[in-house]
């Protein structure tokens, strides 16, 4: 369990003290996959870079189960360096080392394992990766997802407890991404790792995290479970970033919602409700006609949900209202 009580950083630039995060209370729960999304300049990287305290805080205590992490002594530092992998956007490889090399390079730096050790530590790695093909190719010979692959193989070599992920998709392509994704999650699930992931962009959010705190210049303005903040987001800064990924215009929105008739329902089914047929009966019982502005189907992690916008004229509103609700479904009424 990572624990943040009232920790703040402030950088010196020209003698003067410049705050990246307020204070900031938080808990990461150990297994997780924890996501923190904001835009350029939120503050994102300076709270990953505490959790390894490559960043000191200026005030505050960081406790990593229960040890506050802050007091460390240089030997404890490196230590616990080695239960915190991390893997960047540029991926950082040596280039003038092979796959395997780079993969081993934390376990010789730490100068307690095995020559028999490493290399099996290595093998197991690039099994888990799949890129056993690749062991002895330089860095240039890979494409990006490779080169994150090997990342993801060199951050677990020492076997970490935390994996801090910085903007870790973000220079690959859709497709790319959601393989990385998908191999964080495997490893998350399989080996328990707790896995806090840095992101500008929801949907990776939406894709693999259990919980999410959002970042504004230099605050966490709101945090909780992926599914209620991304489908009932109530900041400004998070409504911005969930219509982004839908990528919904909300001035294009706001004319299509002006033209409608009637009431403007958002109805939002999540798991097994996502699926029921509902509409018709609730037309029928309520005697409401209604049209479809916009709908959308997606998932939350493994959990599907749907969203659809209706313009509703005539009948019992009251009745069709109730009925949803009692069908599990969460009703906002928009105008
Ligand atoms: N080493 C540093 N010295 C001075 N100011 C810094 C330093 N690192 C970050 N900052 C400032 O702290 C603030 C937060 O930066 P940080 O890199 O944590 O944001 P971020 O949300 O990760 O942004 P990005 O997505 O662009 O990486 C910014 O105003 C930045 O200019």
């Amino acid at each position: 369990m990572i624990v943040f009580d009232q920790v703040q950083k402030s950088y010196q630039v020209g003698g003067r003290a410049i705050p990246a995060l307020h204070p900031t209370s938080m808990t990461i729960e150990t297994g997780e996959v924890f996501g923190i999304v904001g835009h350029s300049g939120a503050g994102k990287s300076t709270l990953v870079r505490l959790i390894n305290l490559l960043e000191p805080p200026t005030g505050g205590r960081i406790l990593i189960d229960d040890e506050n992490i802050t007091g460390y002594n240089a030997s404890d530092l490196r230590a616990f360096r080695r239960k915190v992998g991390m893997i960047f956007q540029h991926f950082n490889l040596l280039s003038s080392k092979t796959v395997a090399d780079n993969i081993a390079f934390p376990m010789k730096l730490a100068g307690i394992y095995s020559r028999t050790e490493i290399r099996d530590r290595v093998n197991e790695l690039l099994q888990r990766v799949s890129l056993v093909d690749q062991a002895n190719k330089y860095p240039s010979q890979l494409s990006g997802g490779q080169k994150q692959r090997v990342g993801i193989a060199r951050a677990l070599a020492c076997r970490p407890t935390i994996l801090l992920c910085d903007e870790a998709t973000s220079a690959l392509d859709p497709q790319t991404t959601q393989s990385v994704l998908k191999l964080l999650a495997d490893i998350n699930r399989e080996l328990g790792l707790t896995i806090v992931l840095i992101t500008h962009e929801m949907d990776v959010v939406r894709r693999v995290c259990d919980r999410v705190a959002v970042m504004d210049a230099g605050e966490v303005v709101e945090m909780g479970a992926v599914s209620d903040v991304f489908l009932h987001p109530k900041h400004p800064t998070t409504r911005d970033f969930v219509f982004e990924s839908e990528s919904i215009d909300r001035e294009d929105m706001q004319r299509d919602l002006a033209q409608a008739p009637g009431r403007i329902l958002r109805l939002t089914f999540r798991g097994e409700s996502t699926y029921t047929p509902l509409l018709g009966s609730v037309a029928r019982e309520s005697g409401v006609d209604f049209s479809i502005l916009s709908g959308r189907i997606d998932h939350i992690k493994d959990t599907p949900y749907g969203q659809l916008t209706l313009s509703l004229v005539g009948g019992d509103l009251d009745i069709a209202m109730n009925a949803f609700e009692a069908a599990d479904v969460h009703v906002e009424v928009l105008r």
